[in-house]
């Protein structure tokens, strides 16, 4: 039961405004295909084949990163999905947009660019705030309806989430519905036996945060990736730092050093670190380390090694349920895969409840032979599923609610 209206509740033959979450891996430059782009297929399908006219928003990476790119590749891999054409304008809501979304026909779909690439789309602000801005006052006119299906980034108050929804009448698309139910779901429950969470990828700031949350409901943590580093550095090795070119360390170490200090201090018994990373070695290969023998990091750890590896997975047969966010280590490149696929694979081989969450991090299920059925539930959220096993509210959820009490 859902407190938002879904496209069950949306008249046909409409001008239709879809935001969708295609943030995805970059390699080289191109966005790579992944779930997202599957999941969010079925619903901008139903809505084509319903007659609308369909004009999807949506972002990739963050300005000043490497992944902060344009959708012309996404509208490609997106078309493949959908079985039909998406066409793509490399523009939001300036003229170019404009007479793109003018010139649509019955059942079209379009691309906008980037919507992190607009003004008025990052700024913290008010949803009111958000309605007004030049992005939310030019486009939404052109509108007879706003769809939000992106579930995965409706922990952000940006203009694009909550902005539209004051606009204009409101729906949730198939995945926003459905993620919305199975995650909600999740908070709620109650097991028996312990309760895992398995904690890695870049997103530090974001995890770190949960795991102090998810303090009464989570018996062990078992980390890996960047947040793992981190945990090691506040316990004295010295790691969990940026060296060359890296950006990934010392920012996330300021801002979170207090909260990391604190969790160690009061839950460091229920938290299992690594006791072995792995990195290129000279010759190109994995190379491994035991975390002990480190005196200084002079390399970027890659993975968690095999003993952490055979650490962690006694704990996962043993549990009652596991919630994985974020990779234990770079797995995109078989070298560095070990740690995540290794975790992975124990928790499919057992019948414990396991969700697996995060937009990259379900990418490896696929990417190395594993199946969705072996889990209970695989999302395409990372952030905002993490927020919604801790009951926090999400913006763009509230902003989808408040709009149907509204009509
Ligand atoms: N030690 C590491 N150094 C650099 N990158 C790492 C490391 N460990 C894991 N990663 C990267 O973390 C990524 C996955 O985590 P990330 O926090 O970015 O996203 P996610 O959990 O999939 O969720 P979201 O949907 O929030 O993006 C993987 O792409 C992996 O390459
Ligand atoms: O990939 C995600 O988790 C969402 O798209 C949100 O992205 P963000 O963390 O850059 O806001």
């Amino acid at each position: 039961m859902t407190d938002f209206d879904t496209i069950d509740d949306l008249p046909t033959d409409k001008r239709v405004l879809v935001r969708l979450d295609l943030n995805s891996p970059v390699e080289d430059g191109e966005p790579q295909d992944n779930r997202r782009f599957e999941r969010h297929a079925r619903t901008v399908r139903e809505l084509a084949e319903a007659g609308h006219r369909v004009v999807l928003m949506a972002h990739q990476g963050r300005p000043g990163r490497d992944d902060f790119t344009t959708l012309a590749g996404h509208a490609a891999i997106l078309a493949d999905h959908v079985g039909r054409d998406v066409a793509f304008v490399a523009d939001t809501y300036g003229d170019e947009a404009l007479d793109a979304i003018d010139a649509l026909g019955a059942g079209e779909v379009l691309l906008l660019e980037n919507t992190r690439m607009c003004d008025g789309e990052l700024p913290k602000e008010s949803p009111e705030e958000k309605a007004a801005t030049e992005f939310v006052e030019t486009l939404a006119p052109r509108f007879d309806a706003y769809v939000n299906d992106a579930y995965s980034a409706a922990h952000r108050k940006h203009a694009s989430l909550v902005g539209f929804p004051l606009a204009l009448p409101s729906y949730a698309g198939r995945v926003m519905e459905t993620e919305y139910e199975a995650n909600t779901a999740i908070a709620t429950r109650e097991f028996d036996g312990p309760v895992t969470m398995v904690v890695g990828g870049t997103k530090a700031t974001d995890v770190i945060g949960v795991m102090d949350a998810l303090d009464e409901k989570v018996d062990r943590f078992l980390l890996g990736g960047v947040a793992g580093e981190l945990f090691l550095r506040a316990a004295g090795h010295p790691v969990g730092h940026d060296v060359g070119e890296m950006d990934l360390f010392d920012e996330q170490w300021e801002r979170n050093r207090e909260l990391i200090e604190s969790v160690l201090d009061e839950r460091g018994d229920a938290i299992r670190l690594a006791s072995d990373l792995a990195y290129e070695g000279p010759d190109g290969d994995r190379a491994e380390v035991a975390v002990d023998d480190i005196d200084e990091k002079t390399e970027g750890y890659l993975d968690v090694g095999p003993e952490t590896v055979a650490d962690y997975e006694p704990a996962i047969r043993e549990s009652d349920a596991v919630f994985v966010k974020g990779a234990l280590g770079v797995f995109e490149d078989e070298r560095f895969a070990d740690g995540t696929v290794g975790v992975l694979e124990a928790i499919a081989e057992t019948d414990c409840f396991s969700v697996v969450g995060g937009g990259d991090t379900s990418r490896a299920i696929e990417m190395y032979g594993m199946s969705e059925d072996e889990f209970s539930h695989v999302s395409i959220a990372g952030g905002a599923y993490i927020r919604a096993l801790t009951g926090e509210p999400l913006p763009a959820v509230e902003a989808l609610e408040a709009a149907a009490k509204r009509e």
